[in-house]
């Protein structure tokens, strides 16, 4: 097998793999680099997240079994800091050195940070990935004013959702109006009123010359001498290419990588794909070009023969709710144009197509957007447009995103349905009929039509219900199935499960007719985790189908070691468990010994082999530090030691942990537990947290200290530990009866609501009902370490050495 090494994990790169693998899924043995700590998500979404539209969950194109599936090595969290092209290698900020056959670099952008006394001060960022995102939401609950500097769609995107999130936002532009590369002065001039309308402030023509501040920023100060208060400054003044890897190892640099048609570089076997790339002497910086040239790449990469990549004309449109815009080509009329113009003032509608020899070379749409598809179809086949009037150019009886059957039905087989995507109706419509979709997510999965910024999703939505007529379900068509290989959603598999009396993963796939006989890491977890729901007292796990840190009940670590974590109720431990941790520790020379968030002890770097063995000297019940369960209750001191302490949280946290660990529930569930309301165990960002108050205890419910920081909400309160034990029982139960396979507490509450909980959990024959079907559920849990020392067969199966690879 040929080794292939991606530099860079992002959604040109991906897509790349991806095309690869659709092509030549055993041509190569691929590994990829990625700086960031994730696996590839989608970074369009970012402004969605800021905007509070999505979750960083939600934005994750391919999870890490994507490349386990595919047996991509992965190493996040992992720079490439030099190429040799002579010897073929990669070299890594870690130390770690790689052979290559062809070398792709998809290393993207960076933001641009102006080069102004002050910029590295606290409080100012760029905003190009998840970090950014996550700090800008961080300082937007902890100050009041933000200013982002760049008028153009990233500042723009950045300045909604800093709004969203409660801060007055100033945008300083430098420019006399918004968005100067997108839009004319007319258009500009109307999106301005809009976004003003929404709580933007706009400071126009302004140099920033100085941040100003401390170790963190106060404020901004222009050339003109003027000074505006910021305590966050969003830099959005657009972004360059990542180069220097490619620079400093001899590839030849101009404004990104130098590429050919092919997106070949100057050294043989070495590409260049995405925003690091400059073909024709241009860097693109949307997601539709990336993606064409994507394609080209993969293909001439397996040595398929193919079309050269020749260049793209894009399309932009801004993702700020209540604007509607959508420009391309050239926006500026000249001494070769004409232009056919209708500005509405009355309606907020301004549409402008500019034309030269009888074809559309520029389009800007304000207030009206409809007729995007078709426009931009006009421009990118270049179409003679001679024989039509100015109004059936700028208006068509049959506009794309109008959305009825008969609009999709008169729209040609080439109209670009999904920009992004660059996919076709003919496409999708041939997809629906030869492959039996019936589903939006089966087209999306398909085609990837939908798969990046979701705008076209309303018209693909239309062209599937066009396409199956009397067949399409509305309903189901917006039902999201639980994978690929079924068009089945959770709440069908479940019922079929039921009703059907299956009962092993295997069953479940044949009989329901799963397109994929294998499966995928998707389905496999999730349907062995509801027949574990359904059949509480006698369910056969199927060790197989469980994700990886649950078959081998460690955590998998980035160097492929695992972490050991014992049980440590209530964070409580004893002296002879911390000799005996400290020995293993020794014995095993485990590389570091860490507390962990939970109030645990973890042994991490631990090799596969070793792990029956460390269980055994330890001698400890597992802590699931790696599960979809119970993973810790974290306590405070309380009214033992504490003079503050109003209740026993240590003896609650230590019961609570003894009866509820080992429970499998959709994801993993943290309990905090404080004896009274300064709230020292964090009970308020755990899934479930008890606080002491005189006389009993407040529960909360649906806290989450993560990515998706969310407060808890009050449940209920009550006055004694029993009561306690079964409001937990009860809300347990009800949650994992209920959510998605790998659906958090936090964001289930969210979707069924606080309401719907309050009231069945005030019903005292349900929370009997369910807290005995809970109490049958957790009788069958046994220690899975204890198993392992018992069992040979275990250890041979999963721990032997070279059993288990990283990339599986
Ligand atoms: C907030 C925001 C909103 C956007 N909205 C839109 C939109 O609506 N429509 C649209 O078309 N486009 C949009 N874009 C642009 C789009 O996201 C990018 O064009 C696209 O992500 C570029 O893909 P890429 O793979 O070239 O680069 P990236 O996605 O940036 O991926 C490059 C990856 O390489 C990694 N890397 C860099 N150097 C190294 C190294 N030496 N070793 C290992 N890894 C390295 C980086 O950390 C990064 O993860 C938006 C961008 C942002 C930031
Ligand atoms: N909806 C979308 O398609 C979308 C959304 C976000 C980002 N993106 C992409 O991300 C990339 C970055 O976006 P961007 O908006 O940062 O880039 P951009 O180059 O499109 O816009 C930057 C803006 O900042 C202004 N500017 C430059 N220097 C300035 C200064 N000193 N003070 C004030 N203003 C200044 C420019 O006049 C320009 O309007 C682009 O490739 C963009 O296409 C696309
Ligand atoms: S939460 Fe209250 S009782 Fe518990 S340790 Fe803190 S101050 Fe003491
Ligand atoms: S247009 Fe962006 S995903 Fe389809």
């Amino acid at each position: 097998m040929k080794k292939l090494v991606m530099i860079g994990n992002g959604m040109a790169g991906v897509r790349t793999i991806e095309e690869i693998l659709k092509l030549e899924p055993e041509q190569f043995e691929i590994t990829i680099f990625g700086e960031e700590p994730y696996p590839n998500y989608n970074r369009i979404k970012l402004s969605n997240i800021l905007q509070g539209d999505v979750h960083f969950d939600d934005i994750i194109i391919n999870p890490l079994e994507w490349y386990k599936d595919n047996h991509i090595q992965l190493y996040t969290g992992e720079a490439v800091v030099k190429i040799d092209t002579k010897a073929k290698k990669v070299f890594s900020d870690q130390g770690r050195e790689v052979q290559y056959d062809e070398l792709i670099i998809a290393t993207g952008s960076k933001a641009i940070i102006l080069p102004i006394p002050g910029a590295n001060k606290q409080g100012v960022t760029g905003f190009r990935d998840i970090k950014d995102c996550e700090l800008m939401i961080k300082l937007a609950n902890q100050y009041k004013k933000a200013a982002v500097i760049g008028g153009g769609l990233l500042g723009l995107e950045a300045a909604r959702g800093l709004l969203n999130l409660g801060m007055k936002v100033d945008v300083v532009h430098l420019m006399p109006h918004l968005m100067e590369r997108q839009l004319d002065h007319v258009a500009a001039s109307m999106l301005k009123a809009e976004l003003e309308a929404q709580g933007m402030n706009f400071l126009m023509e302004k140099e920033t010359v100085e941040i100003l501040g401390d170790e963190r920023v106060i404020g901004l100060r222009f050339k003109d001498g003027s000074q505006i208060e910021a305590d966050l400054v969003v830099m959005a003044l657009g972004i360059r290419s990542n180069t220097e890897v490619a620079k400093n190892s001899g590839i030849y640099v101009n404004r990104g990588i130098v590429v050919n048609d092919y997106m070949e570089t100057n050294v043989p076997h070495v590409y260049a794909v995405g925003e690091c790339a400059e073909h024709r002497e241009i860097v693109y910086g949307l997601v539709a070009p990336l993606y064409e040239q994507a394609k080209v790449l993969a293909n001439h990469i397996c040595g398929k023969e193919t079309e050269p990549y020749k260049g793209s004309v894009t399309g932009t449109q801004l993702k700020v709710a209540g604007v509607d815009l959508f420009s391309a080509g050239e926006i500026h009329e000249d001494s070769t144009t004409k232009s056919i113009m209708v500005h509405n003032e009355y309606e907020g509608i301004y549409k402008k197509v500019l034309i030269r020899k009888n074809r559309i070379v520029g389009i800007v749409l304000y207030g009206d957007t409809k007729d995007s598809t078709r426009l931009f179809r006009m421009l990118t086949k270049q179409e003679d447009i001679s024989g039509m009037t100015s109004v059936s150019i700028l208006h068509s009886e049959c506009s794309g995103a109008g959305n009825t059957g008969d609009d999709v039905a008169s729209m040609p087989d080439d109209e670009l349905i999904c920009g992004c995507n660059g996919v076709t109706k003919g496409v999708i419509v041939e997809a629906i009929k030869t492959k039996g979709l019936t589903t939006l997510d089966q087209v999306s999965q398909c085609t990837n039509a939908g798969r990046s910024c979701g705008r076209c999703k309303p018209l693909v939505a239309s062209i599937l219900s066009h396409t199956l007529g009397n067949q399409f379900n509305e309903k189901a068509a917006s039902k999201t199935s639980i994978c690929g290989c079924t068009t089945l959603s959770r709440e069908e598999v479940i019922e079929e499960i039921k009703t059907k009396g299956l009962t092993s993963v295997k069953e479940v796939m044949n009989v329901l007719e799963w397109n994929n006989e294998e499966g995928c890491t998707k389905c496999r977890p999730a349907i062995n985790y509801y027949l574990g729901m359904i059949y509480m007292d006698h369910g056969m796990d199927d060790r197989d189908s469980r994700l990886v840190n649950e078959k081998m009940h460690a955590n998998i670590q980035k160097d492929g070691t695992y972490s050991v974590v014992p049980r440590m109720y209530g964070g409580v431990t004893t002296a002879k468990d911390l000799k005996k941790i400290a020995e293993v520790a020794e014995k095993y020379h485990v590389p570091l010994v860490k507390l962990t968030g939970g109030q645990r002890i973890g042994l991490f770097g631990v090799k596969k082999e070793d792990l029956p063995s460390i269980w055994k000297d330890l001698d400890m019940p597992s802590g699931y530090a790696y599960g979809k369960t119970l993973r810790t209750v974290k306590t405070c001191v309380g009214s033992q030691f504490c003079r503050y302490g109003t209740q026993d949280s240590m003896a609650l946290g230590i019961e609570l942990e003894k009866k509820f660990e080992r429970l499998d529930t959709p994801h993993k569930v943290k309990m905090g537990v404080s004896a009274c309301p300064r709230n020292c165990s964090e009970a308020g960002i755990k899934d479930i947290g008890f606080v002491g108050i005189d006389g009993g205890w407040e529960i909360y419910v649906g806290g989450n200290g993560g990515v998706d920081l969310r407060p808890a909400d009050l449940l209920c309160t009550v006055k004694t530990k029993e009561e306690v034990m079964e409001i937990t029982g009860a809300y347990l139960q009800y949650y994992r009866e209920t959510a998605n396979y790998l659906e958090r507490t936090s964001k289930w509450l969210e979707r069924v609501g606080l309401k719907h909980v309050q009231e069945v959990l005030a019903d005292k024959e349900m929370r009997k009902a369910l807290n005995e079907r809970l109490d049958k559920t957790l009788k069958k849990y046994v220690d899975p370490w204890n198993e392992a020392i018992q069992s040979k067969e275990i250890q041979d199966k999963y721990y032997m050495k070279h059993t288990i690879k990283v990339g599986e």
